[in-house]
């Protein structure tokens, strides 16, 4: 009996459509139902239209939304997948805050495309395929949530969208896809180990993200003393270390309470207190910053807006970013 996939489509290149004078941009609101017939060969498929956005325009109250609607869907009709299209540019963030999230015990499939949907050699069509394709396959349960492009299935904890413009762009950088898609199968070769699960009611936290750079002036960092924010995510060099310059205000920050998320700006390997000179690793370890275990800025950030419904305290967060 042929497996019943919802998709649900939320906008992105996927959905838009290339006009010589207009540039790219949702000009067509068929371009994903276009692909229905393709579709139905894999299996049951039921196609939402919930969205059309570009993913700059995504936030994280919208996602939490889509969460909400995902699992409403869920509730009065059982889908044996879900598959999500997703414009590229945030789709990272949408796939891990699900996986972080989404209480629906079935595979859920993320994907979009590099290419508008009337550009020659679109891969939106191949990819909405191959997502129903995995979707649809039970060796795709308990993987958490996936992301499918360009015939690779990757965890959305990892996954990060790497070049601007080629169909090959999401990547697992020091992990790798977790299975490929062949022309008649679908093949797993990894399982992601570490799976989380958070129960939240909303998605509110307000939870800038900055970089260090070399030479870096404290007044960039100043005015958050003003706001109010619920915590802070820093990109710091290499192991975990910061320019001395900015410690003052991030200690104030802590002394006023706000959890300091460190992540690294490269994209390998993890922070970890190892540097003892000033702005080093092992200091801000003291100050109370919170090291995180190999995610990138923008999933950490997503990651501390999910934790801070469970704790506010640094010691707990800290607990719940060592996985
Ligand atoms: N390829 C894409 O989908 C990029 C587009 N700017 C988006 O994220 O909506």
């Amino acid at each position: 009996m042929s497996k019943k996939i919802l998709v649900v489509n939320t906008g992105g290149t996927i959905a838009m459509s290339v006009d010589d004078s207009e540039g790219v941009k949702p000009l067509d609101d068929q371009a994903v139902n276009k692909i229905l017939p393709f579709l139905e060969k894999h299996a049951d498929v039921t196609m939402k239209n919930l969205l059309n956005l570009p993913s700059p325009h995504m936030t994280p109250a919208i996602m939490n939304q889509l969460r909400l609607d995902i699992e409403e869907a869920f509730q009065h009709d059982h889908y044996d997948g879900i598959v999500i299209t997703h414009g590229t540019d945030t789709l990272e963030e949408t796939a891990y805050f699900l996986d972080l999230t989404l209480s629906v015990n079935v595979p859920i499939v993320v994907t979009g495309a590099m290419r508008s949907s009337n550009e020659l050699g679109a891969d939106g069509p191949v990819n909405l395929i191959s997502s129903v394709r995995v979707a649809a396959d039970s060796d795709s349960l308990n993987k958490g949530v996936i992301v499918v492009f360009n015939d690779e299935i990757h965890a959305a904890r990892h996954v990060t969208k790497t070049h601007t413009s080629n169909v090959a762009t999401f990547q697992s950088p020091q992990y790798g896809p977790i299975g490929t898609i062949a022309k008649k199968s679908v093949q797993y070769h990894h399982a992601p180990l570490d799976r989380e699960h958070y129960a939240i009611t909303h998605a509110d936290a307000n939870v800038p993200l900055i970089k260090a750079v070399a030479g870096m002036d404290p007044a960039w960092l100043q005015f958050l003393l003003e706001q109010k924010i619920d915590g802070l995510v820093v990109e710091a060099f290499g192991l975990g270390n910061l320019p001395p310059a900015i410690i003052p205000t991030l200690q104030q920050l802590l002394d006023k309470g706000v959890p300091i998320v460190l992540v690294s700006r490269c994209y390998n390997g993890q922070v970890q207190d190892i540097y003892d000179y000033e702005g080093g690793g092992r200091k801000l370890k003291e100050m109370g910053i919170i090291f995180s275990n190999g995610l990138n800025g923008q999933k950490a950030r997503l990651k501390l807006i999910v934790t801070l419904q469970k704790t506010r305290t640094f010691k707990e967060l800290q607990q719940l970013f060592d996985h």
